[in-house]
C-alpha cells in the first residue's frame, strides 16, 4: 500500500515536470505578424485534444495572446509532437487546399490503438488507401444525397416520436414541463444514426432502453469521452506507465471490448434479418463494409505529419464581432451568406478539404428539422428565466458540463401532436 501511495505521488510529480520542461514552447513563427507557409510538421494529435483537458477557455485565451504576439501561425512543440496554430482563414485556406494532401494524415494513438481496432476507425486514422476506400464507402453508401433521401422515414419518425415524447411530458405536468434536454438531443442523434447503420432503435419513449442499448450508450460515452483524453504515452512514450496507473489503460480496454460485443451482435442480427428474408442481393450497408474489411484492405502508411490548425479561427475579433458573445442574429446581418460546408474558412465548424465531416448534409437536415418542429411545437423558455450555462466538459465533442433544462408549453392543438 505504502508503495502504491509512492508510485502515485512520484507519478504525479513526474507528471507535473514533465509538463513544465517537455510541454516547451518553442515558437516557430518568429516575428509578429509574418506569415509562413504551413510546414509538415512531425506528428500532432494534441492540438486538437488539448481543449478537451477541460481548459478551453484558458487554452484559448492563452493561445489567442500567442498568436497576438507571434503571428497568425506558428508552432509548438508537445513532447515529443509538434503543432500548427493557425487564426487567419487565408492560411487556413492554404492549409486545406494547396497544403490539404500534406497535412490530411492523422497520428496514431494509444486511445485508438486500445478502443479503434489497432487505430483502424478511419475517421482517425493515417492517410492512405485504406482511408480513401473506407471514405468513398461511407460518402456513398451511407451519407450520399441519394441515401439520405432513401432513409428521410428515420429521420421524419425519430423527430416526431421526439415531438410527440415532450408534449406527452407538458402533458403529465398540466401544461408546463421542465425537460432535460441534453440526453434527449443526444439520444435523438444516436437513434437517428443507429436506425440509418444497423437497422435498430435504441431508446424507446422516455428514453428507455434494454440493457443492450444501455451497454451501448455507455460505450459509446466512455469511448468519446477517453479518445478526446491527452494521454501521457502520446506525448512521452518512455512515460507510458502513468497511464497505466491512472488506470486509463485498463478502462480504454473494458470499453474495447464492450463497444466489441454491440458491434459483434448488430453484424449478428443483420446476418440472421438478411438470411431469415432471403436476400442476398442489393447490398446495404454493413454488407459493404464487411466486404470491404474482408479483402483484408488494411492500414499500410503510417501517420508521420498531422496539423491542427482552426482552434482560434472562430474566434478572430477582425472577422467576428463579440467573438465569445452567442449572438446568432449575426448569421442574418453581417455574415448572412456565410457557408459552414468547408467553403468560407473564416467559419469551418466541419472542417474542409479531404477530411472534411462527410455528415455535413445529415447533421444539417436533422437540425433544422428539429429545431424547426421544436420552435413550432413549444413556447421554450429558461427554468426562473437564468441565463444558460455554456461551460463545456471533456470529450471528443465538447459537450456540455451541465444539464439543459428548459421549460416548454405547447403552442399548437393537441391533435397536431401526433
Ligand atoms: C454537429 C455535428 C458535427 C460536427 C460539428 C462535425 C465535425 C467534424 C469535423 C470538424 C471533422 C474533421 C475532423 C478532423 O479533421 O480530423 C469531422 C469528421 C468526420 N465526421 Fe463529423 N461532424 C458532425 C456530425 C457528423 C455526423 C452526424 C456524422 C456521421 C453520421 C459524421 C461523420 C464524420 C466522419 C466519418 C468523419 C471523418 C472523416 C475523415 O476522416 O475522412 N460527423 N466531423
Amino acid at each position: 500500500m505504502e508503495l502504491y501511495i509512492e508510485q502515485i505521488f512520484f507519478a504525479l510529480v513526474f507528471t507535473i515536470i514533465i509538463s513544465i520542461v517537455v510541454v516547451t514552447i518553442h515558437v516557430k513563427g518568429d516575428k509578429k505578424g509574418q506569415r509562413r507557409p504551413p510546414q509538415p510538421a512531425g506528428a500532432l494529435p494534441l492540438i486538437g485534444h488539448l481543449h478537451l483537458l477541460g481548459a478551453n477557455q484558458l487554452l484559448h485565451r492563452t493561445f489567442g495572446d500567442m498568436a497576438d504576439k507571434y503571428g497568425p501561425v506558428f508552432s509548438i512543440r508537445l513532447g515529443s509532437h509538434q503543432a500548427l496554430l493557425v487564426s487567419d482563414s487565408k492560411v487556413a485556406k492554404e492549409c486545406f487546399t494547396t497544403n490539404d494532401k500534406v497535412l490530411c494524415t492523422r497520428p496514431k494513438s494509444l486511445a485508438l490503438e486500445l478502443m479503434g481496432y489497432n487505430n483502424k476507425i478511419f475517421g482517425f486514422g493515417p492517410y492512405g488507401q485504406y482511408w480513401r476506400d473506407m471514405r468513398k464507402l461511407v460518402t456513398v453508401e451511407l451519407l450520399s444525397s441519394r441515401r439520405l433521401e432513401l432513409l428521410k422515414h428515420v429521420r421524419d419518425t425519430e423527430i416526431n416520436c421526439f415531438i410527440k415524447e415532450l408534449y406527452e411530458q407538458t402533458v403529465k405536468n398540466r401544461g408546463v414541463a421542465v425537460v432535460e434536454m441534453k440526453e434527449r438531443i443526444s439520444n435523438l442523434a444516436m437513434n437517428i444514426i443507429v436506425r440509418m447503420i444497423a437497422g435498430k432503435a435504441y431508446f424507446g419513449p422516455q428514453g428507455s432502453c434494454d440493457e443492450e442499448s444501455r451497454r451501448c450508450q455507455k460505450a459509446m460515452g466512455d469511448f468519446m469521452y477517453m479518445v478526446g483524453l491527452i494521454l501521457v504515452s502520446d506525448t512521452v512514450p518512455l512515460l507510458g506507465w502513468v497511464d497505466v496507473l491512472m488506470g486509463r489503460i485498463s478502462k480504454m480496454k473494458r470499453t474495447a471490448k464492450d463497444l466489441d460485443v454491440v458491434l459483434g451482435s448488430w453484424v449478428n442480427e443483420h446476418r440472421d434479418r438478411k438470411l431469415g428474408q432471403g436476400l442476398n442481393g442489393d447490398q446495404d450497408f454493413i454488407d459493404v463494409m464487411l466486404s470491404v474489411m474482408d479483402e483484408g484492405n488494411v492500414p499500410t502508411q503510417e501517420a508521420n505529419t498531422i496539423i491542427k490548425a482552426n482552434c482560434l479561427l472562430h474566434r478572430d475579433p477582425s472577422i467576428w464581432q463579440n467573438p465569445l458573445h452567442f449572438l446568432p442574429e449575426r448569421f442574418l446581418t453581417d455574415h448572412a451568406n456565410v457557408d459552414v460546408r468547408g467553403k468560407h474558412f473564416e467559419l469551418i465548424p466541419f472542417s474542409s478539404g479531404r477530411r472534411t465531416c462527410p455528415g455535413v448534409s445529415l447533421t444539417l437536415q436533422v437540425a433544422h428539422l428539429a429545431l424547426a418542429r421544436l420552435l413550432h411545437a413549444f413556447e421554450l423558455g429558461t427554468v426562473s428565466d437564468t441565463a444558460i450555462d455554456m461551460s463545456e466538459s471533456p470529450g471528443l465533442s465538447l459537450p456540455r458540463a451541465t444539464p439543459l433544462e428548459v421549460t416548454l408549453t405547447p403552442r399548437l392543438p393537441s391533435t397536431l401532436y401526433g
